[in-house]
């Protein structure tokens, strides 16, 4: 059963093709990582595959019930506190004041955000905690299926580590389905059941490959011995230039 579902996929801005046939799915429990240079269109395929943006040509269709964003921008509301960034998003969905306070202390539970954290301001957490405000504000809606884009892009080594191991925690088991698109490799390998690439132009997807095991159980190694013999041996992969090499240093 497919989350997600492109079919043909087409886009162009001021009548530049930016995207053109692309077939992309997602299976029910499966995090698919979107890879691909900076500026081939991973960013635009998402917008439209979350209905964001119209696309020009080809089919959207959806088997999730509702699904969340995160952004490398936290994109948070300076004028409200953690919290009531997270209940900006349930006053919306129209919850109960007793829903919106449960919902907002188990997501902050999840992103291990502290209770007097969720008192503060955007301008009173580091990018990181801000990060974590955004995941928890995802959470919240409980949703079956969340689009990553470059979300941890901004953030230092050890951060975006952290908050990898997170996106994996919440993931498993099986009721969460995701696109993560990322231009680092070695971070679709750490998270990803199945990796995608698409073309420097646009042009399709140039084909994808799984990985095997859950990814919980991947060791560093694990993951830098993939890599490794991607990039050197895999064709799909060899346009993919600019991994962070911190990561796989
Ligand atoms: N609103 C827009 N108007 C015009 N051109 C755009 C717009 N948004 C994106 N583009 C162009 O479309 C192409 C694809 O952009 P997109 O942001 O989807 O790529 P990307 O793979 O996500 O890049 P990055 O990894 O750098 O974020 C780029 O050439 C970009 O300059």
């Amino acid at each position: 059963m497919s989350a997600l579902t492109l079919s043909g996929i087409g886009h162009a801005y001021l009548g530049r093709t930016v995207l053109d046939g692309i077939d992309l799915h997602v299976a029910r429990g499966e995090i698919v990582a979107l890879v691909g240079p900076s500026g081939c269109g991973k960013s635009t395929l998402a917008h439209i595959a979350a209905r964001l943006t119209e696309a020009r040509a080809g089919r959207v269709t959806h088997g999730y019930a509702r699904h969340a964003m995160i952004f490398q921008d936290p994109a948070l509301m300076p004028w409200a506190t953690a919290a009531g960034n997270i209940d900006y998003v349930l006053r919306l969905a129209g919850l109960s004041r007793a829903a919106r306070r449960a919902r907002i202390a188990r997501a902050a539970a999840q992103v291990a955000l502290l209770p007097e954290d969720l008192g503060k301001y955007p301008v009173e957490l580091s990018g990181g905690m801000r990060q974590r405000v955004a995941i928890a504000r995802a959470l919240a809606v409980e949703p079956d299926f969340i689009f990553f884009d470059e979300p941890f892009t901004a953030l230092d080594v050890a951060l975006r580590r952290r908050m990898q191991d997170l996106v994996i925690e919440t993931c498993a088991g099986g009721h969460l389905s995701g696109l993560f698109i990322t231009h680092d490799l070695s971070e679709a390998a750490r998270i990803a059941h199945r990796i995608a690439v698409l073309d420097t132009h646009g042009r399709g997807i140039l084909g994808d490959r799984p990985l095997t095991g859950d990814p919980r159980d991947r060791s560093d190694s694990a993951v830098f011995d993939w890599v490794r013999t991607a990039t050197r041996r895999d064709p799909i992969f060899r346009h993919i230039h600019d991994v962070d090499e911190r990561q796989i240093a």
